[in-house]
């Protein structure tokens, strides 16, 4: 059988050919279904519907754009050339793309002139189901008009599903110089999005692309690209306690991001049904990867599109010894009840005490020297791969480094284990002259353990064990999360409270020398972050119905965000003594006042959001 049919029966290139100029295609009118026989020559938009379900592609543009070319030298090795001859496309062509060992599709090739408005064209049938909308410009031409046809299939496309990916394809850039192809992307890009900004759609998401029948190996991928799985989805994390678990679907958690392995656009390409397990045992972190697929892309039938090495993209990442039998794995759960926590115990921590669900945790710290701890953490790593943007893994031989370990500690067996839920690593940095600066650098509470306080304690359990070192100066953190963010300002603006600098009379009389010592010496808090746990408990101290009260806190926190714009104000004075007018003019683009004060009231509104956040919480901790 022939690799590609259209929806009735197979055919070849020639059989293509013939329908092609066949009684059934006639200018002005729209085939009413896309079966291959003859055509009724009345003029309906109406489509059936997709009963089979397949994935669709639309390909829409003006007429002569390039639509049937694409479509034909992608799929159907039609040679460049040989387009020329295609004849106008007069109705809806629905082209099925069949291939038993990978995805089926269908793509949808529209005449140019189709009418939306038109009150046959059924919007709902046509965009509701469809996964993608490729709109082609020919780039050659003027591409006024096919803007505003672009505008209006957005438009509509989206009103009836949000969930269309739309495709832009500046096309035939064959025929433009470098220069001319950046300057068309740019353009096209630019006025694309001010139209649809206009028409109030600011989340639509256009991606655009530079394509030419004469070099149509990339853009096949971004075409096939809709049976791409967002890697998110595919896979499956676990913490393993018991064999039961890995059956268990309530034991999964999903990744936060996977960019770091599979790239912006976080998806996997050449699989069909694709499912990516990473599980850990709960304790030792035993690692097995695996991944299940009903198909996946063909190279050969696919102008050697290779499906993404997912094993060698996520293994390139795990340390030796990792699993990829999942019988082994499980094996390996009887050795869990030999696993104790390393390094010293810090504190406990329960939940739901005296409750039928109480649980206990244990928080550790240890340094790499402790005996299986090297190992261990190359295994613990792995998971910031999926919860830190820009993880790194750290150089352990540098003795500085601080590791900080929850475990919850669970009954089993008539005895008890342990199960990894985060951890936290610190790195001790010389403060000039001779004191120690922490810094916290990952700070990780695993999805399964989130909401049960743990990170408000392993950050407590942190400060707590560099209180009493005279030598730590202070504890900083290294290029927090606005998570982190969150979490640190509600610790340290529950602990401040309790400091005596910080009480509710000297809140209301401004910041303080005795606040940022008291912070410093009695909590390690840093004299940024005591300004900020300031204007947090200010705000919760300040009647905001009181008007002139909370005018006073506003320009309080106002003048703190001023102080930039000041440095700039001083930096300008210092720039005309030295710089001519023109000079000064090319160098320069200072704020005028009111943009300023435009700046100011929108910085002064999402810090305002998110301390009232971080009261709400301290609210709820009470
Ligand atoms: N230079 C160049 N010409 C192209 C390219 N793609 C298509 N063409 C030519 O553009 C012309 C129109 O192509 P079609 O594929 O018939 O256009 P269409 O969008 O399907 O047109 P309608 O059926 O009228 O809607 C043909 O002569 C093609 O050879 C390209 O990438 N570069």
């Amino acid at each position: 059988m022939a690799p590609y049919h259209r929806i009735s029966d197979p055919w070849s290139y020639e059989q293509e050919e013939e329908d092609h100029y066949g009684p059934g295609y006639e200018v002005g009118s729209y085939t009413k279904d896309y079966n291959d026989g003859p055509y009724d020559g009345e003029s309906d938009l109406n489509v059936n519907s997709n009963p089979e379900g397949k994935p669709r592609i639309l390909l829409m543009g003006l007429r002569r754009s390039g639509k049937s070319s694409i479509q034909k030298v992608v799929f159907h090795k039609m040679s460049p050339n040989e387009t020329l001859f295609l004849e106008s496309t007069n109705k809806i062509v629905k082209d099925e793309i069949s291939n038993s060992s990978f995805v089926q599709f269908q793509i949808w090739d529209f005449p140019g002139q189709v009418d939306f408005f038109d009150s046959n064209f059924d919007c709902e049938m046509i965009f509701g189901g469809c996964g993608a909308l490729v709109f082609v410009i020919d780039a050659q031409d003027d591409y006024i008009d096919a803007l505003m046809k672009l505008n209006l299939t957005v438009t509509r496309a989206y009103k009836v599903n949000p969930n269309i990916r739309f495709e832009v394809f500046i096309h035939k850039v064959d025929g433009l110089s470098d220069d001319h192809k950046i300057e068309a992307q740019r353009d096209i890009h630019q006025r694309a999005n001010d139209e649809l900004m206009e028409e109030g759609f600011d989340s639509v998401n256009l991606s655009f692309y530079l394509t030419s029948i004469y070099d149509h190996s990339s853009y096949k991928k971004t075409l096939l690209q809709t049976f791409i799985t967002d890697s998110n989805e595919a896979l499956d994390l676990k913490l393993v306690c018991e064999p039961s678990d890995v059956q268990n679907d309530e034991t999964t958690f999903k990744p936060e991001m996977s960019h770091q392995i599979f790239g912006e656009n976080e998806s996997i390409f050449g699989y069909q049904n694709l499912k990516i397990s990473l599980y850990y045992t709960a304790g030792k972190l035993n690692t097995y990867l695996g991944m299940t697929y009903k198909a996946e892309v063909d190279p050969k039938q696919f102008d050697g599109a290779i499906a993404d090495d997912v094993m060698g993209a996520i293994s390139a990442k795990l340390p030796p010894g990792y699993m990829t039998n999942l019988d082994d794995f499980v094996a390996t759960l009887n050795k869990e009840q030999t696993f104790k926590p390393f390094g010293d115990l810090l504190s406990t921590y329960s939940i739901n005490k005296g409750s039928a669900t109480e649980r206990h945790f244990q928080l550790y710290s240890c340094t790499i020297e402790e005996t299986g701890f090297r190992s261990y953490h190359e295994r613990l790593q792995t998971f910031l791969l999926w919860y830190v943007d820009a993880a790194s893994f750290i150089d352990v031989d540098d003795d500085r480094w601080r590791f900080y370990l929850i475990f919850e500690k669970y009954p089993c067996d008539g005895g008890h284990r342990y199960a990894i839920c985060g951890y936290a690593t610190v790195y001790l940095y010389f403060a000039y002259p001779n004191k120690t600066r922490p810094r916290i650098s990952q700070f990780l509470v695993l999805p399964p353990f989130q909401r049960l306080g743990l990170g408000a304690e392993l950050l407590n359990v942190i400060y707590r064990s560099f209180l009493k070192d005279s030598n730590i100066l202070d504890i900083t953190v290294e290029d927090p999360s606005d998570e982190f963010t969150r979490l640190r300002d509600f610790v340290d603006a529950q602990n401040c409270k309790k400091l005596p600098s910080f009480s509710k009379e000297k809140l209301h009389q401004g910041f303080t020398a005795e606040m940022v010592d008291e912070a410093q010496r009695d909590l390690k808090i840093n004299k940024k972050q005591a300004r900020r746990v300031y204007e947090i408990l200010r705000f919760q101290a300040t009647n905001l119905s009181d008007l002139e009260e909370y005018r006073a806190y506003r320009l309080d926190v106002k003048r703190r965000l001023n102080i930039p714009y000041q440095k700039e104000a001083s930096d300008y004075k210092k720039l005309q003594k030295a710089l001519n007018a023109e000079e000064l003019r090319s160098t320069l683009s200072t704020s005028t006042k009111e943009q300023r004060i435009e700046n100011l009231e929108k910085q002064y509104q999402t810090i305002e959001n998110e301390y009232r956040h971080t009261l709400e919480r301290l609210a709820a901790s009470q």
